[in-house]
């Protein structure tokens, strides 16, 4: 993610299944890229770390809502692209649509490029109860991934390399989404 230049400064949080009951996620605050073992700390699926004063990701919520409601789900990362910053502010509705891309296929979810599908974009908050609130209490299935607005993306998967493999899929939609835009000189609707 480093590599790509999704976790900028600060920005993103990683997380993966440990079992049933908890999860391994980044420590709030740190750089990212330059990730540690003492900077993976272990929370249960309410975001309580397993030791007492560990100070887990400011975003844990929404990492543990996703492995609440998707008991496949074995990983989450979360970034701070250009793409998904730039696109969600320039796109104003609750959506941004992908249709016609080879690239929807690595979804797995989806067999061919020709389908619509619709990225979920959610006003950003510092409130994550609020914000899990406003996501739902059922993540899409359509896609495994979201977007805060004019924060960054969410993403998931069975594993740490398959929640990779769809974050780069849905990075490289959003990098072409954008691209698209600046050839074309239109804003978004
Ligand atoms: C530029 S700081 C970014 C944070 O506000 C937040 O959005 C983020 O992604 C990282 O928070 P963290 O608490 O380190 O997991
Ligand atoms: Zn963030």
């Amino acid at each position: 993610m480093d590599r790509f230049g999704w976790v900028p400064s600060f920005g993103g949080n990683i997380s993966a299944r440990l079992d049933g009951r908890s999860i391994a996620i980044t420590r709030s605050g740190g750089r990212k890229g330059f990730l540690g073992r003492d900077n993976i700390i272990a929370v249960d699926l309410e975001g309580r770390p397993l030791n007492a004063g560990d100070r887990p990701s400011a975003e844990t919520l929404l990492h543990c809502h996703v492995y609440r409601d998707l008991p496949e789900v074995g990983a989450v990362l979360h970034g701070h692209s250009v793409a998904a910053t730039v696109l969600s502010r320039l796109v104003t509705g609750p959506a941004i649509t992908l249709a016609g891309y080879e690239m929807i296929k690595a979804f797995e979810i989806h067999h061919t490029h020709d389908v619509r599908v619709s990225v979920p974009v959610f006003e950003n908050s510092q409130d994550m109860e609020r914000l899990v609130h406003d996501i739902g209490p059922e993540l899409p299935r359509h896609i495994p991934g979201y977007i805060l607005r004019g924060h960054g993306a969410y993403a998931w998967g069975r594993t740490v390399d398959n929640a990779m493999a769809n974050l780069e899929a849905l990075e490289f939609l959003l990098q072409c989404e954008l691209e698209t835009l600046k050839v074309r000189g239109l804003s978004a609707a």
